[in-house]
């Protein structure tokens, strides 16, 4: 089963393109990783199927509400603690209860802990734990691991391989190894944009506001 079919899609960032004639599906239970230089557009490609921007060209097929994304920034509440945090996002997505949420991201003794006196690691524990509240199958994930301590690493790894289990997919942007052998690379090199071509970008979209 295809979670994610994407077709001679091409992407664009301040107002050039990035990359280009861009092909591949995802099925269920797929890990791909996302490879490539910096700056070629790996954060690009991800926005773009995230719905954060519009593609300059080609088709993304996707259910309706299947897609969660988790960029850079871990889209906490400061001033909420983490089950509360958990449980805004468990609402917004109209997703499971928020307990194994916890518990698969070794969350369960900070629970109380306002997310603004969390560690950098464990605001991004955090940030990632809300993936498994989102209940959507298909994760697009930006420098997962950013942050993350070994262990932490391995921990992720394991929730990543179980959800791939359950029928899930993810398309990761990583630089480093997630200890998921199966998962298959997608090299953005071949893709990338010709030189200097600009894009009219749609009218009334602001990527400053993106
Ligand atoms: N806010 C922005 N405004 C204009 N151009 C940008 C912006 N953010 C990124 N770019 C440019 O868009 C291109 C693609 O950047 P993108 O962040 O998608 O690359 P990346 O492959 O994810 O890089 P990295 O591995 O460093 O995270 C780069 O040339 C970058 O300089």
């Amino acid at each position: 089963m295809t979670r994610l079919a994407v077709r001679d899609l091409a992407v664009a960032r301040g107002g050039l393109r990035a990359v280009e004639q861009l092909s591949f599906a995802l099925a269920a239970g797929q890990a791909l990783i996302l490879r490539g230089p910096n700056g070629i557009g790996k954060t690009t490609v991800l926005r773009t199927l995230a719905g954060l921007q519009p593609a300059v060209a080609g088709t993304i097929e996707a259910a309706p509400e299947s897609l969660a994304y988790a960029g850079h920034a871990d889209g906490l509440k400061p001033a909420l603690s983490v089950a509360e945090n958990l449980r805004f996002w468990s609402r917004v997505f109209d997703g499971p209860e928020i307990g194994a949420a916890l518990e698969r991201m070794n969350l369960r003794d900070l629970a109380t802990r306002p997310a603004h006196a969390l560690s950098a690691g464990q605001k991004r524990r955090l940030g990632l734990a809300r993936l498994l509240v989102t209940g959507r199958p298909v994760w697009l994930l930006d420098e997962p691991t950013v942050s993350l301590d070994s262990a932490s690493v391995a921990l992720f790894a394991g929730v990543l391989r179980d959800h791939l289990a359950q029928g899930g997919a993810a398309l990761i942007a990583t630089h480093i190894d997630l200890g998921l052998p199966e998962a298959e690379i997608l090299d953005l090199a071949p893709y990338r944009a010709r030189p200097g071509q600009r894009d009219q970008r749609p009218a009334g979209f602001n990527e400053a506001f993106a």
